[in-house]
C-alpha cells in the first residue's frame, strides 16, 4: 500500500531532506510541499503530514491537521508539558488518529538518551553539552531537553538526588540551563550540524556519552519510519524509542 505524504516546511534544511527522502521511497507518495504562507488546502489528498518547521507554528499547524484528520510525524521542538497536554486534549475527539512527535529522529540520538537513562541512576552528577549551528532558533535543544527529562525520571525511579554543586557564586548562564534539576549547556557555531555530550561524573571517574548528526540525511530512516508506522499508533507517542521498541 502507498502511503501518501505531505511536508510542512519543505523549503527549510529539514523539511527539503524530508521531500527527497519521500520521493525516493519507493511505498511513499509526495502529494504536497508546503511551506510558510503556502494554502493548506493542497494537503488534502495527504494521510500523513511531516511537519519540520518552527516551535511557533507547530501547534497551529497540527490543529489544522487533526481537525482535517490527518495523521502527524513532528520533528519540530518546543514541546512543553503544557503543549503536551493540549495535543492530548486535541487528540480526544479523534480516537484513531496517530501523532507521533520525536525530539530526535536519528537513531544514535535515540539510543545516546537511552544510554543516558540507563546511566543516571549509577551516577547522581550529570550535565549535558549541546552543539548546533549558529542558524538553530530554540535553546536548548529538544533533545538536550528531552534528556534532561529522560535523566530525571531515571533518577526519581532509583531514589537518587542530583549530586552537590558548590556553586554559590556564577556569571549568569555560566552554569547553563537548568531542566529538571540537570544543568544543560547550548553552543551554536556554523559549522556544526547537530551534537549532544551527556557527562556523568562519579567517584574518581566520569563517563561521557556522545552522538554526532554529521548531516540531516541521519534523521531520515528514523522519519520514515514514524511515517509508516503512525498510521498503526492511535493517540499521541512522544520519543522514537517507543516505535523502535528500546
Ligand atoms: N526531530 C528531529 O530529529 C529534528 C528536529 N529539528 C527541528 O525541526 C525544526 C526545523 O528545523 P530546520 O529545518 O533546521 O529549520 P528551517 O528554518 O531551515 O526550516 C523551517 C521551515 O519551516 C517554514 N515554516 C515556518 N512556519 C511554517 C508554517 N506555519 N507552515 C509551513 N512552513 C513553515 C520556514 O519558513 P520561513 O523561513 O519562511 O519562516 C522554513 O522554511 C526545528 O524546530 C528544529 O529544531 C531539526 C532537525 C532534526
Ligand atoms: O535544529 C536542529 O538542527 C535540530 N533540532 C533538534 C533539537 O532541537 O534537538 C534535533 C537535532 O538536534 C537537530
Amino acid at each position: 500500500m502507498t502511503i501518501n505524504v505531505g511536508v510542512l516546511g519543505a523549503r527549510g534544511r529539514m523539511g527539503a531532506t524530508v521531500v527527497n527522502a519521500v520521493e525516493g521511497a519507493s511505498d511513499l507518495k509526495l502529494v504536497a510541499a508546503l511551506d510558510a504562507g503556502d494554502d493548506f488546502a493542497a494537503l488534502a489528498d495527504a494521510q500523513v503530514v511531516v511537519d519540520f518547521t518552527h516551535p511557533d507554528a507547530v501547534m497551529g499547524n497540527l490543529e489544522y491537521l487533526v481537525e482535517h484528520d490527518i495523521h502527524a510525524v513532528v520533528g519540530t521542538t518546543g514541546f512543553s508539558d503544557s503543549r503536551l497536554a493540549d495535543l492530548r486534549a486535541l487528540l480526544e475527539p479523534k480516537p484513531s488518529l496517530g501523532v507521533l512527535i520525536a525530539p530526535n529522529f536519528a537513531l544514535g540520538a535515540v539510543l545516546a538518551m537511552r544510554f543516558a537513562a540507563q546511566a543516571a541512576k549509577f551516577y547522581a552528577s550529570a550535565e549535558i553539552i549541546e552543539l548546533h549551528h549558529n542558524r538553530k532558533a530554540d535553546a536548548p535543544s529538544g533533545t538536550a531537553a528531552h534528556t534532561a527529562r529522560m535523566i530525571a525520571a531515571a533518577r526519581a525511579e532509583a531514589g537518587v538526588a542530583p549530586g552537590p554543586d558548590a556553586t554559590t557564586s556564577e556569571l549568569d548562564g555560566a552554569r547553563g540551563a537548568t531542566v529538571e534539576e540537570v544543568r544543560v549547556h547550548s553552543v551554536r557555531l556554523p559549522g556544526l550540524v547537530a551534537h549532544e555530550e551527556i557527562l556523568f561524573g562519579g567517584e574518581g571517574e566520569t563517563l561521557t556519552i556522545r552522538h554526532d548528526s554529521l548531516d540531516r540525511t541521519s534523521f531520515m530512516p528514523g522519519v520514515l519510519l514514524g511515517v509508516r508506522e503512525v498510521l498503526k499508533r492511535p493517540g499521541l507517542t512522544v520519543g522514537l524509542e517507543n516505535v523502535l521498541d528500546l
